[in-house]
């Protein structure tokens, strides 16, 4: 599949719509991801990575004695000054994980008043670090499965692991994380009125037998296989998110999210993306499960954020799907990576890249055959349309990781 199809450059992100304004400018938010650093060997320092700016957290790594030293800088990046009638008090739990934290820069940038709970079992502080003693910010250790008492007016509720091999490391634990934690988040929004939109995923469909999947489509789910603690944990979140509205009248919103992809994915959590982009980098063998027919449809972390957002400030309380349309097979999907990984090594001066082999592992219990979401709803509703063809997302997670390992993070 060609991934050469040329794309518009993409300068903001965000939308004035529904009475929240949340345009910012791309590179004020990759200046964030894709931080200064610098690597020591003898006397020789060199950097890497964006141009220096005098916020966020620069690092340098000594390649002689391995170690690596972070600088915290006391000035923050600008944030929007909101009249306090519009500036919220917004909850993020799961707010240190990959998709939180780029919320987290959005609401952060954006002017509001932004908590994030996380146990940092799949998350990271070094995430969001760059707004570690922000006024407007505020960081908690805490695990959703107990209680939480808070004043706000809005919940993001991200928190649960989202990777198969991390959500099946300790089954119980990912169903109780979304019963007990939605359970607790929900009777959060009760007291407190605030709006609340729970991140759900495109897993409740399980293996469809519709495709693309549609949200009123209820799914095809194995309730006793090593995928049902997160598909049964989601679809009972669900179910009771929509018990809340019902019986207690809280404002729900319920995003049922696809395969995403972007910077600040943890490197060894196992999903398709990061793995291909790293053992492309790295020169390794590049592992397809089955024979790489399964189909899935990938968008960018952005496009994402844009739809959370909406959804959050816009009137529809249904479920829906927010993810991008162009479906590839697994295979593909390799092939195209490895593509990209290879122009981007060439443009850098790497005459003749090495070409990785692709091979093949066993499929996953229940791998889901075909994924592909039908966004009709979210045009329709929130006017959201994703934006970031693959290849621009994919182009930027490989700078990303590339500034990662000449860091010494990877
Ligand atoms: O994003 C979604 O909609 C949901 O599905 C994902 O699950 P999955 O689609 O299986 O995500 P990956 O682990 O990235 O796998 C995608 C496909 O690539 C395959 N794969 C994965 C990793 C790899 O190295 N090679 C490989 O061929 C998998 O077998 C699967 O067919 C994640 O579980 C969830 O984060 C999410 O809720």
């Amino acid at each position: 599949m060609s991934t050469s199809t040329s794309t518009e450059k993409i300068t903001e992100v965000g939308h004035n719509r529904f009475g929240f304004d949340s345009r910012i400018e791309v590179d004020t938010l990759r200046s964030l991801y894709l931080t200064p650093s610098y690597i020591k060997s003898g006397d020789k320092t060199t950097h890497v990575g964006a141009p220096h700016k005098d916020y966020g957290t620069e690092s340098v790594y000594d390649k002689d004695s391995n170690k690596i030293q972070y600088t915290t800088f006391a000035k923050f990046p600008p944030v929007r000054l909101l009249p306090n009638s519009e500036r919220k008090r917004i909850l993020v739990t799961g707010g240190a994980g990959f998709v939180g934290s780029h919320l987290v820069d959005r609401l952060m940038l954006l002017g509001h008043e932004v908590t994030v709970l996380d146990n940092f079992f799949t998350g990271s502080r070094t995430t969001v670090s760059h707004w570690v003693g922000h006024p407007n910010f505020e960081m908690v250790r805490h695990d959703v499965v107990e209680p939480f008492l808070i004043e706000v007016d809005q919940i993001y509720h991200l928190a649960c692991p989202a990777s198969p091999p991390h959500y099946q490391y300790n089954a119980v634990k990912t169903i109780k994380t979304s019963f007990m934690g939605t359970l607790n988040m929900l009777g959060l929004a009760k007291r407190t009125k605030a709006r609340f939109l729970i991140t759900s995923t495109s897993e409740v469909y399980g293996d469809p037998e519709e495709h693309p999947q549609r949200e009123d489509y209820w799914g095809h789910v194995n309730c006793i296989g090593p995928r049902a603690c997160y598909d049964e944990g989601k679809r009972v979140a669900e179910t009771l998110t929509y018990g809340y509205q019902r019986q207690d009248g809280v404002d729900v919103r319920v995003a049922r999210i696809f395969n995403t992809f972007g910077p600040r994915m943890n490197p060894y959590d196992g999903r398709v993306v990061s793995n291909f982009i790293l053992q492309a980098l790295k020169g390794e063998d590049m592992t397809v499960y089955g024979d790489g027919s399964q189909t899935r449809s990938f968008q960018y972390v952005h496009d994402l954020v844009d739809g959370l957002i909406l959804l959050m400030n816009g009137p529809e309380t249904r479920p829906v799907n927010i993810g991008n349309g162009h479906e590839f097979t697994i295979l593909e999907f390799a092939e195209a990576v490895r593509d990209i990984v290879e122009d981007i090594q060439k443009e850098q001066g790497v005459a003749n890249p090495k070409r990785v082999n692709i091979i093949h592992k066993e499929l996953p219990t229940n791998d889901p055959q075909r994924r592909r979401p039908d966004t009709t709803r979210a045009k329709e509703t929130l006017e959201w349309q994703p934006r970031w063809a693959v290849r621009q997302g994919v182009e930027e997670m490989v700078r990303y990781y590339q500034s990662q390992i000449a860091q010494g993070n990877i």
